[in-house]
């Protein structure tokens, strides 16, 4: 095994059995991002310089015996998490110059327990996106196959795992963007309960929905990384003050009695006969383990797409009128006066799938149509909240697809962005009711593309999905597949 490959915490009992060095393991895979990037493109900026003077303070501190599961472990951030003195862009033109004087708090929690930053990672242009396709860094391609999306927002975070590019990633969900790139990569992606991950330092993109979340090899390193960036901070006041389980004590690998929910508002008849089959064979597998079925309904999952694009624009309008040439970034040359230069400076700052978005947003909160879009989008809202609360009052977690289709071609959806939005039709709801989920690799499509499944929890659930997760990957070898790159 090389050392790009381990997990977090192989890679942990190596470090600790003084078998390797981080600067070893970190030199490892700054040489596997130089040998790979130029095909997959994940990396916006790699931080080599860095990452080794953090690598030589994290032996120190395992020389001095100050080891934590996170110490001289190598991970990248999605480039919307601010990190103090490395260039963060969100993917986008009119951040491509700003360099962040604090960390976002996810980040900070990470890098006291001695994780080594090896970089940024591509994104779509603001997390608004399920391809990578709309960063301004170009798009990042799938190591599984290069002519294919890594899914997104977080393709980067996602592609960099399966390139062996990283040990483990961060990313940002605001509506299936960790889950649905996870799926598509063949790796392991948690949604936390919103709340529960701290969004300070977080570029803001939808407040109502963002959540922070891991992207890793297994299901051990996301119970890991979840349990190291959760807990309240005051600097967020949407972080909520409850105490962080252990989450490790819950890779028990029993399932017996557990109660699933199938919705049925979910057999969509636009479900790729290879998602299909995937997941009847995830079904087959929990059988065998005991686990019991129970059919459900989330009856207002049709209006899930329609009530996140009017939410998800609205706040994005409101949270993208700070970019204005004057407080951050890119500043058009050419202007004349004040108003010029906001134009000016946001017409060539933003990418298109951006300005239709500032657009949708801003119609939906004006005075004539607030009550008639962004109103009753919040009482929808409501309504599919109340659908999960209400099948959590039979079942202990809820298995669906992740995504519709296995990872497309590159090209196939930028110009269709409603067929792009309808990527997420079973990652959004969950968005909206604010609780908990995991992507967990459950096979290959037809052409060799990984396909995963998704576990729904209730609010502050992550416990039993991670339990549910665990079974399954212990009970079938689809993490241990690997893109041939
Ligand atoms: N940001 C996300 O979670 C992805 C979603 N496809 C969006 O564009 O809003």
């Amino acid at each position: 095994m090389e050392l790009y490959e381990l997990t977090i915490h192989e890679l942990h009992d190596r470090l600790k059995r003084k078998e390797v060095s981080s600067v070893e393991a970190t030199r490892a895979l700054l040489a596997r991002i130089e040998a790979t990037d130029p095909k997959v493109n994940a990396f916006i900026t790699v931080t080599a310089d860095e990452a080794l003077t953090a690598a030589q303070e994290a032996d120190k501190r395992i020389a001095a015996g100050e080891m934590d599961v996170l110490t001289g472990i190598p991970v990248a951030l999605k480039d919307i998490f601010l990190t103090r003195g490395v260039r963060t862009t969100c993917g986008s033109k009119i951040l491509a110059g700003f360099v962040p004087p604090y960390d976002a708090t996810s980040w900070e929690r990470l890098r006291e327990r001695g994780a080594v930053l090896v970089g940024k990672l591509n994104q779509d242009e603001f997390a608004m996106g399920s391809s990578c396709e709309s960063s301004a860094f170009g798009s990042t391609k799938n190591p599984w196959d290069l002519a294919c999306i890594p899914g997104g927002s977080s393709g980067g975070s996602a592609a960099a795992i399966a390139a062996r590019q990283a040990t483990a990633t961060l990313g940002t969900d605001t509506g299936g963007s960790i889950r649905q790139p996870a799926s598509h990569c063949g790796c392991v992606g948690l949604k936390p309960t919103y709340g529960r991950v701290s969004r300070y330092g977080v570029i803001a993109y939808a407040s109502s929905l963002d959540q922070v979340g891991p992207v890793t090899r297994d299901v051990r390193d996301a119970a890991i990384m979840l349990g190291a960036v959760a807990g309240h901070d005051p600097k967020d006041s949407t972080s909520v003050d409850r105490p962080v389980p252990d989450y490790t004590r819950s890779l028990v690998p029993d399932v017996k009695g557990l109660k699933v929910g199938l919705p049925r508002e979910y057999h969509i008849p636009g479900l790729d006969p290879d998602v299909k089959q995937a997941m009847d064979a995830a079904i087959a597998t929990y059988r065998q383990l005991g686990a019991e079925f129970v059919d459900i309904s989330l009856p207002h999952t049709d209006y899930a797409v329609a009530t996140y694009y009017l939410i998800a624009t609205a706040e994005a309008s409101s949270n993208l009128a700070r970019y204005d040439g004057v407080r951050f970034g890119h500043r058009s040359a050419e202007a004349g006066g004040l108003v010029d230069m906001y134009n000016k400076s946001r017409a060539e700052g933003f990418g298109a799938e951006v300005k239709r978005r500032i657009m949708l947003g801003t119609y939906a909160l004006s005075s004539g149509y607030y009550d008639a879009y962004y109103l009753k989008a919040q009482k929808v809202r409501t309504l599919i909240m109340h659908d999960f609360l209400k099948a959590f009052e039979t079942v202990d977690v809820i298995l669906t697809p992740v995504a519709p289709t296995p990872p497309f071609r590159i090209g196939e959806k930028v110009n269709d962005p409603l067929q792009m939005y309808l990527s997420d039709i079973f990652t959004i709801p969950v968005n909206l009711a604010g609780t908990c989920a995991v992507s967990v690799p459950t096979g290959l499509s037809q052409s060799g593309l990984p396909i995963g499944l998704q576990l729904i929890g209730r609010p502050f659930g992550e416990e039993s999905i991670i339990k549910a997760a665990y079974a399954f990957e212990q009970a079938t070898e689809w993490h241990k597949k690997k893109a041939d790159i």
